[in-house]
Parts: structure tokens; sequence; C-alpha cells
């Protein structure tokens, strides 16, 4: 995954491979915390949303609504399906101690917050597919992202950083990383990621294989009529 700061974001004059780093770029609101999804939470999720979104039709995003009001109710996530709701009570709990205080807060609110219209994306990328650089929807959303990759990885790459996406990893997007960077996936068949899990030795070519993303976001008041004008 990418982003990109203002900067021109141009070909290496050498034209060697840009590297992809396994922890997040200095950028300030991004968080890539050092957790996964444990693989039977994960297959469980990947298997659901292929059989109820994917499977058989020609489609490669899903856009879910809910009502959420804290993760210390029951019903957070209401409306979404029930393994969505299982992952952001997961999200919840392994975030904890991975993000500021305030950033936790605006993903889970806490008890007495109003309610708000959370909206969940399902993306599906086959190799080779990726996503333009841009800043998430800015009159929809509101600030606080939480993306989960399921499937290796895209890097993000951002002024230009390139960031790999590991399988099963969180990545929260908050502040400057929501407002000032763009962010996307270029499309290739595999990626040059530094070497090992923490990123010593020999970078590595690493194939792409089928990526599902879940996202989370809030959508701003009024901005639950999906098909309106784009800021
Ligand atoms: O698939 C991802 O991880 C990112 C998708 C994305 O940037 C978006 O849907 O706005
Ligand atoms: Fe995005």
């Amino acid at each position: 995954m990418y982003a990109v700061n203002g900067a021109e974001d141009g070909d290496s004059l050498f034209d060697e491979p840009q590297i992809a780093m396994r922890t997040a770029p200095p950028i300030p609101g991004l968080f890539v915390p050092p957790i996964r999804l444990p693989l039977e939470l994960a297959n469980d999720i990947v298997q659901q949303c292929m059989n109820l979104y994917f499977d058989g039709r020609d489609v490669n995003q899903i856009m879910l609504f809910g009502r959420t009001a804290s993760e210390h109710n029951q019903n957070m996530g209401g409306g979404l399906p029930t393994f969505l709701i299982t992952l952001l009570h997961w999200l919840a709990e392994m975030l904890r101690g991975h993000l500021p205080e305030k950033v936790h807060e605006m993903l889970f609110p806490p008890k007495d917050a109003p309610q708000r219209a959370r909206q969940a994306i399902l993306n599906l990328y086959h190799p080779g597919e990726g996503i333009s650089p841009h800043v998430d929807l800015l009159r929809r959303f509101d600030d606080g992202i939480i993306g989960v990759s399921f499937g290796k990885a895209g890097p993000l790459d951002r002024n230009h950083w390139d960031l790999y996406l590991e399988e099963r990893s969180v990545l929260v997007l908050s502040g400057d990383a929501r407002y000032d960077w763009t962010h996307g996936i270029d499309g290739k068949q595999k990626d040059f990621v530094s070497g090992g899990m923490d990123g010593q030795g020999e970078p590595d070519w690493i194939d792409r294989g089928t990526r599902l993303s879940i996202t989370f976001r809030w959508l701003l008041p009024g901005a639950d009529i999906v098909g309106g004008p784009d800021p």
C-alpha cells in the first residue's frame, strides 16, 4: 500500500524496484501494530465473505452498514453481519495498548457515546489488481479508518513510502495519515519486500495471491446516502 504526500511520485533513476517495508513509515496518525488476526478467525471471515458476497459473482467490492455505539455494548456494529461484529470486538480488544487512547476511543467510542453509522467495505483483489492513490472521501467519511488485510498484500506506499501489508495485519489511518496523505496499492503481480519478518536481510520478491481487505469507516452525518456526488 502506498502514500504520497504532495511530492512527485517519479520512477527511480536506476529503475530499481521500490522495496516495500514491513514496518509502518513515520507518518503521524498511521498505525500498523504488530498484531495478526488469529488464523482460524481470518479463515472463517474470508470463507463467509466469499460465500455470501463474491463466489460466482462478478463483483469485487461490497459495502455494508451498521449502527455502532460502544464496544461495551453487545450491539457494536448492529446491522452488520455477525462475523464483522466479531471482528470489531476482536479489533477493539487487540488494538488497545497499540494505539493512543484518543485514537482507540475514536474508533471504539465509550459507552455513553451517541450512535453512529459505521460502514464496512470489503474489497477483493486478484494478483495484478490495485487501487489508485486517493484520500478516502472527505465528505462521506469521518476520521478514524481501520483496514484489515486477508491474504498476501500489496504494498501501501506514501511520499513515497511503500508498506507491505502482511497477511492478517491491521492498519489504522487517522489525522495526517487520513487527511494529508494519499494511499493506494500498485497493481502488480509481485512485490519486492524487505527481508525476513523483522525487515532485516536481503529483500525478496513475494508473489501476490488473492487479497481480501475489510475496512471500517464512520459515515459523516447525511453521508449514508450511497451514490451521492463525491467531494
Ligand atoms: O484494500 C485496502 O486495503 C485499501 C482500500 C482502500 O484504500 C479504500 O477502499 O479506500
Ligand atoms: Fe482508501
